[in-house]
């Protein structure tokens, strides 16, 4: 990723007319590592809606592959169509790929009416947004719906001081803004989330309980059409100051290892490294993961088991994708800061895979 990628000039499309019936409404999910937009993504697949609904996904780093994995074994054939974009950077060259995706995606149109896209949790959902306004031709076949960003609730403060432009950026750009996790705080914590919200913008706020949001409130909210006139000038200004801008200090480590783990060594090793912070680089700093996830093997499972992590709270849940492959592999994602993927890997094998260090 070049420093000096300019972003596109933008072509706002006629905003005098409302888009035609056969157009394609899109919805951007946004949010920040581990925000909930999967799970909001994963709710609304479920919900009821007399829609056929098509997702794709641009996630951070290399861990695509995994994050594709993870989404359809939590919702099955629901999903129209798989798309990976694989880029690291969003906002500087999800351009490319993401029109490309879209265009295959429009190769296959009348399987679906509606899109929803997953933007990375680093990602600038300005650029994003942008696209749709840059091809023309794309423009004929689809139109922004709008932008909704996920917050969480527990962390969303703390990724604040993570990544303050991503965090600016995303509810600065809502049409919608989603206060998700609201089950882990308690009143004043989530009464100052709120704040911080309506203190960036005067968005629409809405709080999600344990995933249940009205899909009215997220789905053709119509939030660029020519009676928004205002909304959409307002929108494009902002998208104009779009520049690359991902964090650089956040890394990506990913691995595999075959076999089967121990469960009370993972658990250990999962807590060593996000409660005790016992891990450190090469040059003695300690690792700091915000994100972690997994597809892991238990000796004698026949179910894979997804490991979520954000910050130090993480979660084991067995998923209903039997293994298939043999000898098993387990695939784990961590982000974060300080990372080394050395360390990390030694640490795992000789900890938590069985067998591995015995004879
Ligand atoms: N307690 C609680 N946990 C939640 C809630 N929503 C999501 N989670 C958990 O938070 C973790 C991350 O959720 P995802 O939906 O994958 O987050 P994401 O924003 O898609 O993550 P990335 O794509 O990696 O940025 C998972 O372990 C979820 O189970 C919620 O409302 N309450
Ligand atoms: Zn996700």
């Amino acid at each position: 990723m070049e420093e000096e990628d300019e972003c596109p000039e933008l072509v706002p499309i006629d905003t005098q007319t409302s888009p035609p019936a056969e157009q394609i409404p899109v919805t951007i999910i946004t949010g920040y590592l581990g925000a909930g937009k999967t799970t909001l993504l994963n709710y609304i697949l479920t919900e009821q809606h007399n829609k056929r609904i098509a997702v794709i996904l641009n996630e951070f780093g290399e861990g695509s592959a995994l994050e594709k994995s993870l989404a359809v074994s939590q919702a099955g054939e629901l999903y129209e169509e798989w798309l990976e974009l694989r880029n690291g950077c969003l906002c500087c060259s999800v351009k490319d790929n993401g029109l490309k995706a879209i265009e295959n995606l429009m190769e296959k149109k009348g399987k679906f009416d509606y899109i929803l896209l997953e933007t990375t949790g680093l990602a600038d959902p300005g650029a994003v947004a942008s696209m749709f306004w840059v091809d023309a031709e794309l423009g004929s076949d689809i139109y922004l719906d709008g932008i909704v960003t996920v917050i969480d609730a527990k962390y969303g403060l703390q990724n604040l001081c993570f990544c303050i432009y991503c965090f600016y950026r995303q509810i600065a750009l809502a049409d919608l803004v989603i206060i998700n996790k609201t089950d882990l705080v308690n009143e004043e914590e989530l009464a100052q989330s709120r704040d911080t919200v309506r203190y960036v913008s005067q968005v629409k706020l809405s709080l999600i309980f344990s995933h249940r949001v009205d899909l009215s409130e997220v789905l053709d909210l119509h939030s660029f059409d020519s009676k928004n006139g205002a909304n959409l000038a307002e929108k494009l200004q902002l998208m104009k100051t779009t520049r690359p801008h991902l964090d650089k200090s956040i890394l990506t480590v990913t691995f595999e290892v075959a076999g089967d783990l121990s469960e009370d060594a993972l658990n250990v090793f999962v807590q060593d490294l996000l409660w005790e912070k016992m891990f450190k680089n090469k040059e003695g700093q300690p690792m700091t993961v915000i994100r972690l996830k997994g597809i892991v093997s238990f000796a004698g499972k026949a179910h894979q088991v997804m490991l979520q992590g954000v910050h130090e709270l993480y979660e084991l849940n067995e998923t209903p994708q039997l293994w298939e492959e043999n000898p098993r592999i387990n695939r784990l994602v961590f982000i974060g800061r300080s990372l080394d993927k050395d360390t990390l890997q030694e640490e795992f094998i000789s900890r938590v895979v069985q067998g591995a260090n015995k004879e």
